[in-house]
């Protein structure tokens, strides 16, 4: 659906050249959502808006819908723009203008007569839960509103593809939750392909299928969101997963830790494994496999179970003492059992 091959954007600054994209190869299958997150200056909304042309890059070919968008005529450009709605973060409704104003305003624009209008609108009102608010003007309705009346507007023009430029920023994490379901209901029911950017690693678990983290105008680590979560690999990434999966362990772990370490039997030895799963494995029958067959014991010292979508996903730490070869195999058989095991190394 959307192919950006080489992108490059230099903005001029008054101390020389900005190079706020450098090379961004980016490909977003029909029907995904897609996020993409990085914190502030990383280039998130100069990647977003080179898709839809608001920004022309400086190199790099734009392909959407298999159409070219730099080799476009202005008229061919407006008319693909139509295929291509885009929400704000602060909104950008025009206060003078209804509910039901705003979000027919790009069909207006497009010479669309008025009846049509309300054909087309009148069920995206509905869809977003604002029916009953079609006749109040923005100061009347709360921010969470507002966007719904951004996302109808965004919707009007019947897209294949939505952007979403830090859509739920300025909302509380309830009113945020709500907006993602909105989003994700209009990507799984009308089949429309959503590309979001945010500085949130709790939207991108929220609702993207895949996500790619951008830093310093480049795309250091991609994958489909589960695997990037259980799987890390760049420190960035681990930081933006910090504020949902605590990457360092609290001290008293680590001081529990020592104490166990220092109350090892003669011969044994020690681990701390921080182990991470996803999907339909449950930790459970796989830590009695550790105790009963290899002869381990295990001390689970910290630990969480989540859900990414519909996928559970689970993070623990545990202290296996036992036999040095058999704490090896214990690592080989949870690898084996698809959990993604690290090795913590204690010291002090
Ligand atoms: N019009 C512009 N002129 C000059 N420099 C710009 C312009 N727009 C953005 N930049 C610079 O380009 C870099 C990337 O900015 P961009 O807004 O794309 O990042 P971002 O990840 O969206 O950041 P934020 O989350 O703070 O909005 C930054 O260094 C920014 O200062």
């Amino acid at each position: 659906m959307i192919n950006l091959r080489g992108i490059t954007q230099i903005y001029p600054g008054p101390q020389g050249p900005v190079e706020a994209l450098r090379g961004i190869d980016l490909h977003v299958t029909p029907g995904e959502v897609f996020g993409i997150i990085g914190r502030s200056g990383a280039g998130k909304s100069s990647l977003v808006r080179v898709i839809n042309l608001l920004n022309r890059p400086t190199s790099g070919q734009v392909m959407v819908a298999g159409r070219d968008m730099t080799q476009l005529s202005d008229a061919d450009l407006r008319a693909a723009r139509r295929e291509i709605g885009m929400v704000f973060q602060h909104f950008n409704l025009l206060s003078s203008r209804t509910v039901f104003d705003n979000a027919a305003l790009p069909l207006e624009l497009a010479g669309m007569p008025r009846a049509e209008i309300k054909k087309r609108i009148d069920p995206l009102l509905d869809l977003v839960g604002l029916a009953h608010l079609a006749d109040r003007y923005p100061a009347q309705i709360s921010g969470g509103q507002k966007q719904r009346v951004g996302i109808a507007r965004a919707l009007a023009s019947n897209p294949k593809v939505l952007l979403s430029d830090e859509a739920t920023s300025a909302l509380d994490p309830e009113t945020t939750r709500s907006i993602l379901d909105l989003l994700r209901q209009v990507n799984r029911e009308m089949g429309v392909t959503v590309v979001l950017i945010t500085h949130q690693m709790q939207v991108i678990k929220q609702i993207a299928d895949r996500v790619a983290v951008i830093d310093a105008g480049r795309i250091v680590e991609m994958g489909p969101v589960v695997d990037v979560f259980t799987r890390p690999q760049q420190d960035i990434t681990k930081s933006l997963i910090d504020e949902i999966v605590p990457q360092e362990l609290p001290a008293g772990v680590l001081a529990r830790v020592r104490s166990l370490a220092a109350r090892l039997e003669p011969g044994a030895s020690g681990q701390l494994l921080r182990l991470s799963y996803a999907g339909e494995h449950a930790y459970e029958p796989i830590l009695s496999h550790l105790i009963r067959e290899l002869g381990l014991d295990l001390s689970i010292l910290h630990g969480q179970i989540d859900e990414i979508q519909d996928q559970t996903f689970g993070s623990l730490a545990v202290y296996a003492s036992g036999n040095m070869a058999r704490i090896g195999a214990a690592i080989d058989y949870l690898r084996a059992n698809g959990v993604v095991v690290r090795t913590v190394e204690v010291t002090g």
